[in-house]
């Protein structure tokens, strides 16, 4: 069946309309099954985080949503519209760090404005929206510079920008703030938060900042485990045996036992671990806390909480 004309807003009970609709969708590479049988409703003007381990599919559920990759089961709509089809494609801008998408010869407006008219904007309207989007991203002083010149971090803002020069609906973040320093980070986490409302927003992420960002949170290991909403504190509630967990500071009892992880490389520990028990262990609650550390350094901390009854 053609999905390309057909046109289904899925609108929820409280007047959202889906801006991008997982439904039941699998995706498989040869014997590799990236993302099984997923249905996620993403409602428009919302934040949302997709988490999990390495390889979870989070990756593969932005391509789907940018139209680059098809799915083998299922189908992904982005505003009622096959997201394979020009008119989703319109609506969605993807942005991926390992995507060496603009062109280092040329000065950060030239590739803008390159890319603004390769979607269709005049000249006029090109150069204006690159104007504006790097005026935003904290690039104007450097907009007539070589990108050979940039820095990782002046670079993934760039990526942003190039995202959002057809000012697409959605916006689809790979990690955008993965590897670079923190004032270049503080200000496209201040961009992405500026988005909320205006932008429909999914990013995929094992960043504590960027996941408190979201309106939700949705753990994925190739299938959802769960979808919660955002809340202060990641508490990662399962259900199942979690016989490993005695590298972790196990602290409570009972009700109230959990663990609590302090640096982002023990939380990713801790999604391989739990990725490894897979069918064993359910994840039905997750949860971010950023508590502000004395001095400046600010300090995340993760709670993995173990319920009596839910092991
Ligand atoms: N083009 C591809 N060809 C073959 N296998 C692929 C391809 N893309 C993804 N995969 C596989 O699909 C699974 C999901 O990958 P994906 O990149 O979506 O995970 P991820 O959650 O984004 O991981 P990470 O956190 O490491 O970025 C992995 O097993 C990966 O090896």
């Amino acid at each position: 069946m053609l999905w390309g004309e057909s046109v289904i807003n899925v609108v929820f009970d409280n007047g959202f309309v889906s801006a991008v609709l997982y439904d039941h969708v699998t995706k498989r590479f040869g014997r590799i099954v990236a993302v099984e049988d997923v249905y996620l409703e993403v409602p428009e003007g919302r934040i949302v985080a997709l988490v999990g381990p390495n390889g979870a599919g989070k990756t593969t559920m932005l391509r789907l949503a940018a139209g680059i990759l098809a799915p083998d089961g299922g189908r992904v709509l982005v505003y009622g519209y096959d997201a394979m089809s020009v008119k989703a494609k319109r609506r969605v801008g993807f942005m991926t760090p390992m995507d060496r998408g603009v062109y280092w010869r040329l000065t950060a407006m030239d590739n803008l404005i390159f890319f603004g008219v390769l979607y269709g904007l005049s000249l006029g309207e090109a150069r204006a929206r690159a104007k504006e989007l790097l005026e935003d991203l904290g690039l104007g002083g450097r907009a007539n510079d070589w990108v050979a010149t940039y820095s990782t971090g002046m670079m993934r803002r760039l990526e942003i920008a190039r995202a959002l020069m057809h000012d697409p609906d959605v916006l689809l973040l790979d990690e955008p703030t993965s590897g670079i320093d923190i004032d270049a980070k503080r200000s496209i986490l201040n961009f992405i938060r500026g988005l909320r409302g205006r932008k429909t927003v999914i990013l995929a992420s094992h960043d504590p900042q960027e996941i408190e960002l979201a309106d939700a949170v949705v753990y994925i290991n190739r299938r959802i485990l769960n979808e919660s909403p955002a809340l202060k504190v990641v508490k990662v509630l399962v259900k199942g045996s979690v016989d490993g967990l005695s590298g972790f500071n196990v602290e409570g009892v009972g009700d109230d036992e959990y663990v609590i992880v302090t640096t982002i490389d023990k939380f990713n520990e801790l999604m391989s671990m739990l990725a490894m028990y897979d069918g064993r262990v359910r994840v039905v609650d997750i949860d971010v806390e950023v508590a502000v550390a004395e001095g400046n350094a600010r300090k995340m901390e993760r709670v993995l909480r173990r319920r009596e009854g839910w092991l």
